[in-house]
């Protein structure tokens, strides 16, 4: 399977994708994948010699589809877009957690912060392949596998909506302190990306930042079959 040319990652303007997180807690990077490569990872599902485990999503309640972890080595281009979207993020990252008062520190590279996941137990590869198909969903939930947390993911859609299926919008809601939650859709096209905060991001008050509580999910599918590829940075216990 073809690489991603590191050139790809190193022309998306990280500067609008940090703002735009600041803003709104998700940024989308339009086209990060070609429709051959999309199509080549969602192809992989059928692969079992690629991955460490199944979940059928019904079992845990946590709505209806199924996905599965990539065992290591990952393929090269997961293996490629992990290594290469780190850097841009941990600054972020970084940023975020002084702005909450928050302790960790991220390191430049992610195998430097792989190895701080290792030494703690969380040694299992965390990307993932999704297939949906008619009537799946996704719960709303937060992508935690141990202390380890590195606080942005991304998810790039594999399929093409319209073409390969209907409805199955990726969401994110953001529950402010004593308030009720808000609600966001990102719309993705085929071989879109969107970098998303894990559990928690700041948000400007009046009286300085305070912290909101995120969670992602994915609405009924409403006919076809939808494919996405999710990009977690941190690995599970
Ligand atoms: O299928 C989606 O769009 C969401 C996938 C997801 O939950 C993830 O990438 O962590
Ligand atoms: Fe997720």
């Amino acid at each position: 399977m073809k690489t991603i040319p590191t050139q790809t990652i190193e022309n998306v303007r990280w500067n609008d994708v940090a703002e735009e997180l600041d803003r709104s807690g998700s940024a989308r990077i339009e086209g990060l994948l070609g429709s051959a490569q999309c199509e080549a990872l969602a192809g992989l599902y059928p692969r079992d010699d690629c991955f460490r485990k199944t979940v059928v999503m019904a079992r845990h309640g946590f709505g209806s589809g199924e996905y599965k972890y990539f065992r290591y080595p990952l393929p090269e281009p997961i293996q490629e877009l992990r290594t290469a979207i780190y850097p841009h993020l941990a600054p972020i990252a970084n940023r975020w957690n002084e702005t909450m008062g928050v302790d960790v520190r991220y390191p430049p590279d992610h195998a430097a912060f792989l190895a701080r996941c290792h030494d703690a137990g969380q040694t299992r590869p965390t990307p993932l392949l999704l297939r949906y198909e008619a009537g799946d969903y996704n719960c709303l939930h937060q992508d935690l596998y141990g202390a380890h947390v590195f606080p942005l993911q991304l998810t790039i859609l594999l399929s093409a909506p319209g073409r390969d299926f209907d409805g199955g919008e990726f969401v994110l809601t953001e529950q402010r302190p004593r308030m009720q939650s808000r609600p966001e859709v990102v719309p993705l096209s085929q071989g879109d990306a969107v970098i998303f905060a894990v559990h928690y991001r700041p948000v400007e008050g009046t009286r300085g930042f305070y912290r909101v509580q995120m969670r992602h999910g994915v609405s009924r599918v409403r006919a076809g079959r939808r494919h996405t590829l999710g990009i977690i940075f941190h690995d599970a216990a």
